[in-house]
């Protein structure tokens, strides 16, 4: 069997602990800090949660946190920039590294794919003139053409 690619990065604990060292440095960083200085402190809890259902894990966004487009709202309005989502997804990668998360090629291509298309749509999301429809289904992110991880 082919893990999910939740499975594969140690479970839902794998990617909390990423997350919560992920906005620790977050806040710390000077072009994001300004972005998520009104983040809850169950920021990292909730995105964690939602990129664990993305890859393959529990309903515990959809079920508890008001799912895709709960998601989507938070984004709405923000302006957000290029120069800020390429920050985001330069330090979750390098977090990643930190944590020890896998480093095979197969998972980080899939994972930098997930990181690029998401990150791009909430940039589009956030700009003011948006035409945005948060009614679409809750995406879900597999292991693309690598098919699975890395084997010898
Ligand atoms: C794959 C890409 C992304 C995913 C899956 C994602 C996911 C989420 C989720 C689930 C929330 C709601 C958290 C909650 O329920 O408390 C959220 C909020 C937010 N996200 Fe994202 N996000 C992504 C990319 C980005 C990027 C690139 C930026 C900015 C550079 C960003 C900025 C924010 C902000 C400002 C909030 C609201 C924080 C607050 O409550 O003050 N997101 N995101």
């Amino acid at each position: 069997m082919v893990p999910t690619l939740l499975e594969w990065m140690g479970g839902i604990g794998g990617l909390e602990h990423l997350m919560e060292v992920f906005y620790t440095r977050v806040a710390a960083d000077e072009l994001l800090e300004p972005v998520f200085r009104s983040m809850s402190p169950e920021h990292a809890k909730h995105v964690a949660a939602f990129v664990g259902e993305v890859f393959g894990g529990p309903k515990t966004y959809s079920e508890g946190y008001g799912g895709h487009p709960a998601m989507i709202r938070h984004h709405v309005g923000r302006a957000l920039s290029d120069a800020q989502r390429k920050r985001w997804v330069t330090l979750l990668l390098e977090c990643a590294d930190e944590v020890g998360a896998p480093d095979d090629p197969e998972f980080r291509s899939a994972f930098v794919a997930y990181l690029e298309w998401g990150s791009r749509l909430a940039v589009i999301n956030s700009q003011p003139e948006a035409d945005v429809t948060t009614e679409a289904p809750m995406p879900s992110w597999g292991w693309g053409e690598v098919k699975g991880p890395y084997t010898k």
